[in-house]
């Protein structure tokens, strides 16, 4: 079946000033795929993210997402899509339960707090406060509150950065199972090997322009071809290895 694009964005241009922070990329999300956008600091990822996400303004070009031009109908967009709110958005006094409530009360959805919390195994914590929550509880409610609105598309900016492996694996089958249900994902990370593992297609970003985009192992085949060989690996195991195998793979939040 051919993939149906979901995002195409055409000739993207972003300036802040003199300097150019995306340098007329061009590329398409296809429905139904995990889409990691990857990059070393300062590529131009989240200035990108943002722009498709309606949230910051472009210099030109195009962007489609969902059938919706981004100059004509951004609310259009913006109802589509699961953005995940910085920390501030959590209002301190409220607990994970209200929280959900508040945000589906601004989406005008109706949800239930508890299946939401479900969905990402905190219900357990649904009357705790955001500040409560370890590292990869506040990863996790932070994905939830980017379901309610049933989106089309999900964003997730570096969402396992600083998790232990444990949490950074229970994310990985949380955002697979996203991607199961139909939600196209659009995720950021600096691990390679969880671009490697969770994406079906990468684009490597560089200085605002896109250098590449294929799936990891294409792209790994085609290293290989031009004669690339990694320095023999001695060992069948590495550290992780160690930790995981150690420590076991079930959460350590509670
Ligand atoms: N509001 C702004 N005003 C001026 N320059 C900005 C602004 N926002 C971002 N930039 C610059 O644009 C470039 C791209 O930033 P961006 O945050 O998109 O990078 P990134 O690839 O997401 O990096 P990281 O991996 O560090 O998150 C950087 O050089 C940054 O300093």
């Amino acid at each position: 079946m051919a993939k149906q694009p979901i995002i195409t964005v055409k000739n993207l241009v972003k300036k802040y000033g003199d300097f150019t922070a995306v340098n007329d990329i061009s590329f398409e999300v296809y429905e139904g795929e995990i889409f990691g956008l990857l990059g070393p600091n300062g590529a131009g990822k989240t200035t990108t993210l943002e722009i498709i996400e309606t949230l910051r303004d472009k210099t030109s070009g195009e962007i489609i997402v969902d059938g919706f031009s981004i100059d004509k109908d951004a609310g259009s967009i913006k109802k589509r899509i699961g953005v995940q709110l910085q920390a501030a958005g959590y209002y301190p006094n409220l607990n994970l339960s209200e929280l959900i409530d508040l945000f589906s009360g601004l989406y005008g959805v109706k949800v239930t707090a508890l299946a939401m919390l479900e969905k990402v195994s905190l219900t357990d914590k649904a009357k705790a406060k955001y500040k409560e929550l370890s590292g990869g509880q506040k990863q996790r409610f932070s994905i939830a509150t980017t379901l309610i609105n049933n989106p089309r598309i999900v964003f997730l900016d570096e969402p396992t950065t600083g998790l232990d492996p444990q949490a950074r694996r229970n994310l990985w089958d949380l955002i697979r199972e996203i991607r199961d249900n139909g939600t196209t994902v659009v995720i950021t990370t600096h691990y390679m090997d969880e671009a490697e593992i969770l994406c079906d297609r990468v684009a490597f970003v560089d200085g605002g322009n896109i250098i590449g985009i294929n799936t990891p192992d294409n792209f790994i085949d085609e290293l290989v071809a031009t004669g690339f060989e990694r320095e023999k690996q001695v060992k069948k195991a590495n550290l992780e290895d160690v930790f995981i195998n150690k420590t076991g793979k079930a959460l350590r939040e509670e």
